[in-house]
């Protein structure tokens, strides 16, 4: 019986394996964490090979512990981190240069450009994003600028560029497949999410010739094969591969949020808010992105996004910089030993705030101390921060939808925090559903995958078996606490002097 799926989810600080049965249980996994490069301030990078080697190898350890045979395996899914960008030789298969991870900052000039020639509205119309240097096209433009006889060559046609997800699938079929799924595409800042294809004039802008970008295909189908001879996968030789989608995408449809309206926010270094808006794609009003969560046999099922830039980061800065909690846990224990925030809010714009508000300029706040406050405080008034930015963010979504939200699903580390859940469902006043199990971002790849080897015939037929998760009921009212972190917001803001 070939019942089982096999997730790759190739990550910003690792690359996890996931073997699932059909039923969505978890029969292995595999986690390999790789090296972060920061050769200037604001620069990221990474290492094309350690992503890939991380990659093959989670892949491999995970199969080999399961004790399930390959031939078991209905599919391979991909989920990977998006915009990251890189490119590579198409005779050799080598990377050229390291990848510019989605959070490098190095393009931020020539996006203020942009924006001050005035491309805000025709990117935005076309692409459903904001002119930054988050997205991709800047990044493969750098690359071709600043890469001695990259622009040549890529003319040519002898290197190949794409996001992590065409990386993966070019080494994976033995360099068969340069392909990147519609919810990868969309964030590159070059594709069109009305038409699904590369845009001509967006291209020409960028100057990143058409021709050297991956060909954009659906979520799901038939993606290659395993080829023989990938290294660590020997075993894995043939294995169809059968869906890919961005992280944040696959996560959204491992939560099922397969109707318009149905959103998940999942709680990780930062938040990442998605929600589902059907097949028409909604231009928000309100600094949210406008993306593709999935294309499906010719349907394409559109998002609005939104992310928050900090927010278990806040918890891990309460104990890597001030060392008041040992581990994050500590920060939920306490938050719970005081009746409330004791008038403190901290406001985590450590790297400025984004959607709705987009301050690049605001900065790390915290307001309301006296001689009474303790770190208990602290600690509530960072889990609450991080609520009231989801909030915010679903406000505008909710304006931007045209309809007040009926529930949350949520994921991701920092989503183990009780209160923190309790908290944000006191604060939307709907229900906050967690999982039980939270690696749903693999699950989304492995369902994807599942469709795509025709073990279900649409989305509505996946049923994922076992415990169930916590589910938190509205319970106080916040809306005094939510009025103070407004004024709290506005002493963040604008800090910083340009
Ligand atoms: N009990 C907790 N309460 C609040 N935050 C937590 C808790 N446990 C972990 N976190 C936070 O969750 C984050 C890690 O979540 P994870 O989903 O692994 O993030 P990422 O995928 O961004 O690396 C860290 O920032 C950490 O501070
Ligand atoms: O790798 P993650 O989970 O931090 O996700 C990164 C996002 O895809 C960036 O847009």
């Amino acid at each position: 019986m070939t019942d089982y799926l096999l997730a790759l989810d190739q990550g910003t600080t690792s690359s996890r394996a996931i073997l699932f049965t059909r039923q969505g249980s978890v029969v292995s996994s595999a986690q390999i964490p790789f090296s972060q490069y920061y050769p200037q301030p604001g620069w990221v990078e990474h290492d094309p090979l350690e992503l890939l080697d991380s990659q093959l190898r989670a892949a491999a350890q995970c199969v080999a512990q399961s004790g399930v045979r390959p031939g078991q395996i209905a599919g391979v899914g991909l989920a990977n981190q998006r915009e990251t960008a890189l490119m590579w030789e198409r005779e050799t298969g080598k990377p050229v240069g390291r990848a510019i991870v989605w959070q490098c900052r190095r393009t931020a000039a020539f996006c203020t450009q942009l924006r001050e020639q005035g491309y805000t509205e025709a990117i935005r119309a076309r692409t459903g994003l904001l002119p930054d240097a988050y997205f991709s096209g800047t990044k493969y433009r750098w690359l071709l600028e600043h890469t001695p006889g990259a622009r040549r060559r890529a003319e040519r046609g002898e290197l190949l560029c794409g996001t992590v997800d065409s990386w993966l699938l070019w080494n994976l079929t033995g360099g068969k497949v340069h392909a990147s799924d519609y919810s990868n595409c969309c964030r590159t800042m070059l594709f069109d999410i009305h038409r699904r294809c590369w845009d001509e004039t967006l291209c020409q802008l960028l100057d990143v010739p058409m021709g050297w970008l991956p060909q954009p295909v659906e979520n799901s189908g038939d993606l290659g094969t395993i080829a023989s001879g990938v290294p660590h996968l020997q075993d894995l030789a043939g294995l169809p591969i059968r869906g890919a989608a961005g992280d944040q995408q696959a996560a959204l449809f491992g939560q099922g949020c397969f109707q318009a309206g149905q959103l998940k926010n999942t709680y990780g270094t930062g938040c990442f808010t998605l929600m589902n808006t059907g097949e028409t794609p909604v231009l928000s009003q309100n600094g949210l992105l406008t993306c593709i969560g999935w294309g499906l046999e010719g349907k394409t099922t559109y998002i609005l996004e939104g992310s928050v830039f900090n927010a278990g980061s806040s918890i891990q800065w309460l104990r890597d910089e001030l060392g008041i909690i040992r581990q994050a846990s500590d920060c939920d224990r306490l938050a719970e030993q005081v009746p409330d925030n004791g008038g403190v809010y901290l406001v985590s714009a450590f790297t400025g705030l984004g959607a709705p508000h987009w301050d690049m300029y605001a900065r790390g706040t915290v307001v309301g101390l006296t001689r009474g406050t303790t770190r208990a405080h602290l600690c509530r008034a960072a889990l609450e921060g991080i609520a009231y930015q989801t909030a915010d963010l679903i406000a505008a979504m909710e304006r931007d939808a045209g309809r007040p939200i009926q529930s949350l699903r949520v994921d991701g580390g920092a989503s183990v925090s009780d209160f923190m859940m309790q908290y944000q469902a006191d604060l939307l006043g709907v229900p906050v559903e967690r999982p039980a199990v939270v690696e749903t971002t693999a699950w989304g790849a492995a369902c994807l995958a599942g469709l795509g080897a025709g073990l279900w015939h649409s989305p509505q037929e996946i049923a994922r078996e076992g415990a169930p998760g916590r589910a938190y009921a509205p319970k106080t009212d916040r809306s005094r606490e939510y009025a103070r972190w407004q004024k709290a917001l506005e002493r963040a803001k604008a800090w910083e002097e340009a």
